[in-house]
């Protein structure tokens, strides 16, 4: 009998390889030509223009739908001016965090910091411990110690205004006007949002410094994609392993709603990878369609993952009692609260957490009027219960209930 791990490792070694340069499809990579950005490259660089004068920009604002290049293009121009002035002199450093993947105000604020201090002394910047404006005390003083000229790049600052209101400080408005502290070295606060009603949600007075410039990126249309798409293949595959359906494909789901880069190249390296561990000799639609399904799963299987107990439990309630009433649901729910020895949360609670999950959309309510006993609402999962399976087997809490 073969070894089925030899098979696999044999079949590896001897089988075609269809990728060339995989880095080029990873999301860090910057490409040398950015297609069909002319005009929004333009005006970043513009409005960064005093970088390379030695003096300090107008805070930035970035606005489009998510994947449309703009993290790409802000870091092309800044390293593009890094290259012509002096780093000796003048070392300009651009310092990135997402604020959808923080949960607190203070876990952002620590990465941003820990990206200004020299490697092995993370210590300056805890994991917790500190007030946020000691945490932001230490910015100021690193940017000075070392005469940094900093670019904040924040990007789904929205996400930044949510984490400012839990906190009740208020970040953003010394961010915005950090310079008029720093006696050395300079701040400038490139935000980038996907929502175009964030601004309306900020103070006044963040505002006007914040968006001392604003750049709206547009979207990319299913032909600007396909471009994009072709000139990434010519990097990162083999020639001739992408059948031209596929890419047709790729670059028709991924500008569907808004034309988003991001998950046409996402998609084309898992159908790569998908095509590569099957041997086959090309990319074709098939595969395509089965990375969108593969990262419609993971999508949701994070989400899932994300959740406290109760609401794993109330989800899981919902998959048993699929399309039950409120009252019904809350029943299974406290049944599987036995069975865990969890204690229970109260009905009100529970429904409250019902609507929350709905929001999401791995649940949908439907309202049922009951003639003269009034309405309720019936629950039912959206997704495949094998997901919500796979995704809880590891929670130790669960694992009985599947
Ligand atoms: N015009 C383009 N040419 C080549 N690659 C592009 C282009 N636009 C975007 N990409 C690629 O698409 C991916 C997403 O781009 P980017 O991160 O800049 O999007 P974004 O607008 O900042 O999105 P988000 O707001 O979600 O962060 C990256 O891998 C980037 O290299």
């Amino acid at each position: 009998m073969i070894d089925p791990i030899d098979k696999l490792l044999d079949d590896a070694q001897s089988g075609k390889s269809l990728f060339k340069n995989r880095e080029v499809l990873h999301f860090t990579f910057i490409p040398d030509v950015i297609l069909h950005r002319e005009d929004e490259q333009k005006k970043v660089t513009q409005s960064l223009l005093p970088l390379l004068k030695k003096a300090r920009p107008s805070n930035l604002l970035v606005y489009g739908k998510p994947g449309t290049g703009k993290t790409l293009v802000v870091k092309k121009v800044l390293n593009k001016i890094q290259d012509r002035v002096n780093e000796a002199s003048f070392p300009i450093q651009l310092l990135y965090a997402n604020a959808k993947e923080e949960t607190t105000l203070y876990g952002l604020l620590i990465k941003l910091g820990r990206q200004l201090i020299e490697k092995g002394k993370e210590k300056e910047f805890p994991t917790t411990g500190l007030s946020i404006s000691e945490i932001f005390n230490r910015i100021i003083s690193a940017i000075e110690n070392n005469t940094l000229n900093t670019v904040f790049v924040i990007d789904e600052i929205d996400y930044l205004a949510e984490l400012v209101s839990k906190s009740g400080k208020d970040v953003f408005y010394s961010l915005t006007r950090a310079n008029e502290r720093l006696k050395k070295g300079s701040l400038t606060l490139i935000g980038i949002s996907n929502d175009l009603t964030f601004k309306e949600r900020l103070d006044p007075r963040v505002l006007s410094s914040l968006s001392e410039e604003e750049i709206v990126f547009t979207n990319y249309t299913v032909s600007q994609i396909k471009e994009i798409l072709e000139e990434r293949i010519r990097a990162a595959f083999i020639p001739n392993t992408i059948e031209q359906s596929a890419i047709n494909l790729c670059a028709a789901m991924s500008g569907q709603e808004h034309g988003d880069a991001r998950r046409a190249i996402d998609l084309l390296r898992i159908a790569g990878e998908i095509a590569e561990r099957e041997q086959s000799d090309m990319v074709k639609d098939e595969h395509i369609r089965r990375a969108a399904q593969k990262m419609e799963e993971d999508k949701e299987t994070t989400a899932l993952n994300s959740y406290p107990l109760h609401e794993k439990l109330l989800i899981l309630s919902v998959m048993k009692a699929n399309g039950s009433t409120t009252g019904e649901i809350y029943q299974s729910y406290k049944n599987l609260c036995k069975t865990t020895r969890q204690k229970e949360l109260t009905q009100r609670r529970v429904t409250q957490m019902l609507s929350e999950i709905e929001m999401t959309g791995l649940i949908s309510g439907k309202i049922i009027h009951q003639g003269m006993h009034g309405r309720t609402k019936k629950f039912s999962l959206t997704l495949n219960p094998e997901t919500v399976k796979k995704a809880f087997k590891d929670d130790l809490v669960l694992e009985d209930l599947l």
